[in-house]
């Protein structure tokens, strides 16, 4: 493979090799030990399982249905086209704001992707501004029921009423959502269920990453071109990013407090250990450099997959380069080397779960269409054009969508006949992955999950576990073999 130029591959090779290189044994049964301990979670450990890397194993027994694991995401982020969909928290993904909000903001996107205006930037700004400061002043359902949806500005008026909290819509009231927090540093792009949330996300991620006031003109230019790279390739770059600013920021946490209880040290500029500790959460993970690894697509020759392979490799090169030019640090060029980018972007790859929140929106409808007759044929004089307008097929795509990484979730190995699964129960209403027994599993077993659709015949599955980069030594695919 040619390779592309990369300065800083060259000029930090042994910190980044030790940045790679597997932890020892010790290393990774005390990182797991502790993130289990914080999570409260016990009855599993993290172990070395000879051929398959790490597992995790059960240390009590569990009984069908139980719940094994909830385990917090290191990174997640929305895919950029469900933004539109549905309004939610950017750090815990809890939906944000009111069912009207949540209605009102996707049938106005839905509009003006359809309307011929070409005024959109306008009607854009509009948007958010309305949308995120509910008014909460109550019209009556006799104006309601007057909209005539086919109607342009009748239409666009009822989803503003919506939107600004001038129009509320009967028995939402049971269906409460956390307010509507801004960024602290004033972007529109990121909102939060709480303070806490959004104080959280800027500590931890999004402080480097904010495109908002407090962002220098030039670094929110450079930041806009890095996302709109992302949205329009592949948004797993949106991940490693934030991979990228929390190691820095929690480097930088770290120094601080290590200075301050040995501050004979001050003079010492660049602390190597230090950036090693903040890098744990991806070291520990399951990883290979991300051009090498993905399957070659139906669609391409298998004699031009070096150049399949090159191309993916200098997609993720222009994206660091843009990157780079948002938020560069001298100090931490070995972050920002090829190497660790495709190695964090393959980590995405090869452990990532999608994420899913269930939207209460649909919640919502359910309960209007369960009401007595008479109550319902009331209520749905006001909600019906909303449920027609959202569509037949709207619980398809207003619930969250996105990527995550969850550090435990990830030591989970495959099986075709798996004894858990990742599954979100009614009550499971934000990103955190759920992952319940579904079988009697005894003490000291191997909890397995599958990647793939399990009831497919056996060449089915090894050809969708290709796209994960190994072949299934589960016993049923040993004997199946
Ligand atoms: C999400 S990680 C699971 C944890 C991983 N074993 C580790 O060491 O971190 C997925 C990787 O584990 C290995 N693996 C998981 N299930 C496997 C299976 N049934 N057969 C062979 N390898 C498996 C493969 O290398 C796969 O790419």
């Amino acid at each position: 493979m040619s390779d592309v130029d990369c300065q800083f591959d060259v000029k930090y090779k042994d910190q980044i090799s030790c940045m790679l290189s597997p932890d020892n044994s010790n290393d990774v049964k005390n990182y797991y030990e502790n993130l289990i301990r914080k999570r409260q979670y016990c009855g599993i450990e993290v172990k070395d399982k000879r051929f398959m890397g790490k597992g995790t194993f059960t240390t009590e027994v569990f009984g069908k249905d139980d719940l094994i694991l909830k385990d917090r995401m290191f990174v997640a982020s929305q895919h950029h086209f469900n933004k539109m969909d549905c309004l939610v928290c950017s750090h815990c993904f809890r939906y944000i704001g009111s069912i009207e909000l949540q209605i009102g903001r996707k049938l106005f996107f839905d509009h003006l992707k359809s309307s011929s205006k070409t005024d959109d930037d306008e009607n854009t700004s509009n948007v958010s501004k309305q949308s995120h400061s509910p008014k909460n002043c109550e019209i009556t359902h006799t104006n309601s029921e007057k909209m005539k949806l086919n109607n342009d500005s009748t239409y666009q008026k009822s989803l503003e009423a919506l939107m600004n909290g001038t129009l509320i819509l009967p028995y939402s009231k049971k269906f409460r959502l956390p307010p509507v927090i801004s960024c602290p540093g004033g972007c529109e792009e990121e909102h939060y269920c709480s303070e806490k949330c959004a104080i959280n996300d800027w500590k931890i991620y999004h402080s480097l990453l904010c495109t908002g006031l407090k962002s220098t003109p030039l670094k929110k230019e450079a930041l806009i071109k890095f996302i709109e790279h992302a949205n329009s390739t592949n948004d797993v770059f949106i991940l490693a990013a934030k991979v990228i600013s929390y190691t820095i920021l929690e480097y930088k946490k770290r120094r601080d407090n290590y200075l301050k209880n040995c501050p004979q040290k001050r003079k010492q500029k660049f602390i190597f250990p230090l950036l090693l500790e903040a890098w744990k959460p991806v070291s520990m993970a399951f990883k290979e450099r991300w051009w090498d690894f993905v399957s070659l697509p139906d669609d391409v020759d298998k004699n031009d997959e070096l150049s399949f392979r090159n191309e993916l490799k200098n997609l993720a090169n222009h994206s660091l380069n843009l990157l780079r030019e948002a938020i560069f640090e001298e100090e931490f060029g070995q972050l920002f080397s090829l190497e660790i980018y495709g190695n964090i972007i393959g980590m995405f790859e090869l452990n990532n779960l999608d994420l899913v929140v269930a939207s209460p929106v649909e919640d919502y409808f359910l309960y209007i269409d369960g009401l007595n007759p008479l109550e319902k044929a009331k209520t749905e004089k006001i909600t019906r054009p909303f449920l027609d307008a959202l569509g037949d097929d709207y619980a398809d795509y207003i619930h969250v969508s996105g990527s995550a990484f969850f550090p435990l979730h990830s030591c989970m190995n495959h099986s075709c006949c798996p004894n858990a699964k990742a599954f979100k129960r009614d009550q499971d209403r934000d990103g955190q992955a759920v992952i319940l027994a579904t079988q009697y599993i005894p003490k000291g077993a191997e909890v397995t999950i599958s990647y793939i659709d399990e009831s497919l015949p056996y060449k089915d599955r090894c050809l969708q576990l290709a796209d994960y980069g190994f072949k299934c030594k589960c016993l049923r695919c040993l004997s199946e073999e």
